[in-house]
């Protein structure tokens, strides 16, 4: 009986065993499949008989490879399922971890994926140096360390070719920022690779989305949560220098790879502005960059506070539909990045500015009226939150669906002077401001929005320094203009800043009846 049993269960496994091999085959061969399609080049000359594949040596790409494929089979769920097969006691072990990272590698996401193929060029199984990817979890801690330090020099050595076992050893683990040193010899490694090869930058900017760049509080934003925790501030400080730097390197670019250009909408002293299609979700947006590269952290703390002061005033909660909405009358904002050391703004697409330049319009009282009055309500919103726009002008209103908004907030700064101040167009500032005094920023962009509204009036661009005439609060006669509008012209520009309607004055003005508010341009 015992001798039976023994042959029965012999028989079982030779039968289970065989099975098990029909079964891997079928998965190798749709594995195959998968992976040609996702590699792009025919991988059969990597594969080896099951028999040979066992005796080859592991130094041999195609071995490894289809060792890899072996393991993956004996892996894979549905073929465990088997009670049978599961029970085997020959079953080759594997490790899950292999599965997942050989998947995770090979499936390589989108936004990785260099726009030159040079990796998958280099990926060639007669070459000596082209090793399996090997799991990360199963070399100890020091063998991990050491396998950094050398990926490090063989970059510098075969800075064109880049190994596969080098691209993993830019693991996504939990060793992703390790000890101080780590990180120098990471800045190391992406410093001597940057200008050579793309992909350390492809590597170092998935670890860099794996620890964000640091929370930075909002000036704008009076109750800028101060206290908030953040325990990974110290590695995010180190991650944030080489994110700035390094992203939008050759073939990472978050602006192609999220956008498709369709064209270029308006030029500013500092920036461009392009109409774009978000490819995730084919709407449009503008997308505004500065020119010049933000080399020094002091530029870029500068540029941000364009983005911070729209970000505190761009999104508003709506209780009624609960969710984040723009202000009707400021320009909605959605999200803001460093590439290649420019600074780059997601916002929304608006038709055109009020450039008087460009429009060669001159508008009509109504018209006017309508553009004060909802400026007026961007402004007074604006106030509210004790920031200063500081650069109103036609420029920077923008028309959309006959709404007006006001955008550019490239000089916003707050009331209470907290914030360094920096004029903006010359044209429209008030004398006070030119003196350097800044008692009354909120007066300064009422002044603005004067000369701003008499610029359109008149449909002629005011000369480079200014009118002095506005400055000293002389407006000339607008002739066909009612004299309740010229009025209150002439007091928006009057010289004493305190004597200047508020924001709010001005949208309570009776001048805006029932029919003005609801009236869109
Ligand atoms: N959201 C938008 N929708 C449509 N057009 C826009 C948008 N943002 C900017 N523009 C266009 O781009 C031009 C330049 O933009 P912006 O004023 O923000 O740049 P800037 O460099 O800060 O300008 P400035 O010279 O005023 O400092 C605007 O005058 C406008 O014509
Ligand atoms: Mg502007």
């Amino acid at each position: 009986m015992r001798v039976k049993s023994k042959t029965l269960t012999s028989t079982n496994n030779s039968r289970r065993t065989r099975r098990r091999r029909d079964n891997s085959n079928k998965m190798k061969a749709t594995l195959t499949t998968h992976l040609q399609v996702q590699l792009g080049i025919p991988l059969q000359k990597y594969q080896q008989p099951p028999s040979s594949a066992a005796a080859s040596s592991t130094s041999n790409p195609a071995s490894r490879f289809q060792n890899l494929l072996d393991s993956v089979a004996a892996d894979t769920p549905h073929i465990q399922s088997s009670p049978e097969v599961a029970g085997a006691a020959d079953v080759d072990v594997v490790d899950d971890k292999d599965f997942i990272l050989s998947q995770d590698f090979f499936c390589t996401p989108d936004y990785i994926t260099p726009e030159n193929q040079n990796l998958l060029n280099s990926f060639d199984g007669n070459k000596e140096n082209a090793q399996c990817p090997e799991s990360p979890e199963k070399l100890n801690t020091a063998k991990s360390k050491k396998r950094r330090q050398d990926a490090t020099d063989d970059m510098s050595d075969n800075h064109l070719s880049p190994s596969l076992d080098q691209l993993l050893m830019l693991d996504l683990g939990t060793a992703a920022f390790g000890s101080p040193q780590e990180m120098v010899t990471e800045k190391m490694s992406i410093g001597s690779s940057k200008s050579q090869s793309y992909v350390p930058q492809s590597a170092v900017a998935l670890r860099c989305r794996v620890m964000p760049p640091p929370c930075i509080q909002n000036p704008y934003l009076a109750e800028a949560s101060a206290n908030v925790v953040d325990p990974f501030r110290n590695q995010r400080v180190k991650c944030a220098d080489i994110f700035s730097s390094i992203v939008g390197g050759d073939g990472l670019s978050r602006y192609h790879t999220d956008f498709h250009e369709i064209q270029q909408i308006g030029t500013g002293n500092f920036s461009r502005v392009f109409k774009v299609l978000k490819r995730i979700d084919g709407c449009l947006y503008a997308v505004k960059h500065s020119t010049r590269q933000l080399h020094q952290d002091a530029q870029r703390q500068k540029a941000l506070m364009e983005v911070q002061a729209l970000a505190a005033l761009g999104l508003l909660y709506c209780c009624k539909v609960n969710c984040f909405r723009c202000h009707e009358n400021i320009v909605g904002y959605y999200s803001s990045w460093f590439e290649n050391e420019q600074l780059y703004i997601q916002m929304e697409l608006c038709d055109c500015s009020l450039s008087v330049k460009k429009l060669q319009k001159r508008f009509t009282e109504p018209e006017v009226l309508t553009v004060l009055h909802q400026i007026a309500k961007a402004l007074q919103y604006t106030h509210d939150r004790g920031i200063a726009h500081l650069d109103v002008k036609p420029d920077n209103i923008y028309v959309k669906n006959g709404i007006y908004k006001l955008g550019d907030f490239g000089c916003a700064s707050r009331l209470d002077q907290s914030l360094p101040i920096e004029e903006g167009d010359a044209r429209y500032m008030p004398q006070e401001i030119l003196n350097d005094n800044y008692n009354h920023l909120n007066k300064v962009d009422i002044f603005s929005l004067g000369a701003s509204i008499y610029e359109l009036i008149r449909a002629s661009p005011l000369p480079e320094s200014g009118s002095l005439y506005l400055r000293e609060g002389k407006l000339p006669l607008l002739a066909g203009h009612s004299l309740q509008f010229q009025n209150l012209l002439k007091a928006m520009v009057d010289p004493d800043p305190v004597r200047r309607p508020s924001a709010r004055d001005l949208v309570e003005n009776p001048i805006f009846g029932k029919g003005q508010k609801c009236m869109k341009a």
